[in-house]
């Protein structure tokens, strides 16, 4: 469902090229839940920034149900991500200006459905991550926890088949942590998400289904 061919990412600055990756080669069945490890700096952020489509590869192919997704123009890139992806980052990046009905429902205003059809969707979200009741709450008067729990409400409102989460816990304890981690099984097992997380934390990466690691921008074994 997720194909990587051959993928190279190659960052140019005036004074040095960096070979994020390197000829990574992966396939991600609909439905499992894999995770991403390896030391600082080998590549998995740019792995997840281009299986995202937020960035392109240097050279190789990435497909998403058989699209493959070089050819497309922006707009159409923009729609496909709206539509099949979901977004979960470390750092939460929700907007604190608005509250968490307005957060959760952000990637509903880009699709053709009624003022109350969205509403009824963000609660029916807000409900699964057990967060109705704070709906008219600012994100600062939230704990860590609660703000993943609402970022993972906005990454499903729009039903997503791909979750793309980048150490989703990194900023949370260890008992927040594991609220995060069994809301993503669920999401994985009970609604048949395919997740693709980059995790530092072995314990969380063991539960999941594989883990592909790198070094260097390669994949190991
Ligand atoms: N925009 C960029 N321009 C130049 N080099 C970059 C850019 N983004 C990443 N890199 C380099 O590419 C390599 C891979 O970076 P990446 O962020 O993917 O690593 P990572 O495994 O996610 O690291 P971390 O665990 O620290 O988040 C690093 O050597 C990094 O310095």
């Amino acid at each position: 469902m997720i194909e990587l061919n051959s993928v190279n990412k190659i960052y140019r600055t005036d004074e040095i090229e960096t070979l994020a990756l390197e000829n990574v080669n992966i396939a991600i069945e609909k439905g499992e839940f894999v995770s991403v490890m390896g030391p600082s700096g080998c590549g998995k952020s740019t792995l997840l920034n281009i299986v995202g489509l937020l960035d392109t590869p240097t050279s190789g192919t990435v497909s998403i149900d058989g699209t493959t997704l070089r050819k497309m123009s922006d707009n159409r890139l923009a729609a496909f991500r709206n539509a099949k992806l979901g977004f979960v980052f470390q750092s939460f990046h929700l907007i604190n200006s608005l509250n968490v009905l307005d957060n959760v429902e952000l990637p509903l205003i880009y699709r053709s459905m009624s003022a109350s059809e969205r509403f009824r969707r963000v609660r029916e979200v807000l409900d699964r991550v057990g967060l109705s009741h704070r709906m008219r709450h600012m994100p600062s008067q939230l704990s860590g926890g609660q703000c993943q729990r609402v970022a993972i409400a906005r990454a499903i409102v729009g039903n997503p088949e791909i979750i793309l989460a980048d150490e989703p816990t990194g900023n949370l304890d260890s008992k927040m942590g594991a609220e995060v981690m069994d809301l993503l099984h669920s999401l994985n097992k009970d609604d048949g998400r395919t997740i693709m997380m980059v995790t530092h934390n072995e314990e969380q990466a063991k539960l999941t289904d594989r883990i592909i690691r790198f070094f260097d921008g390669r994949q190991v074994m």
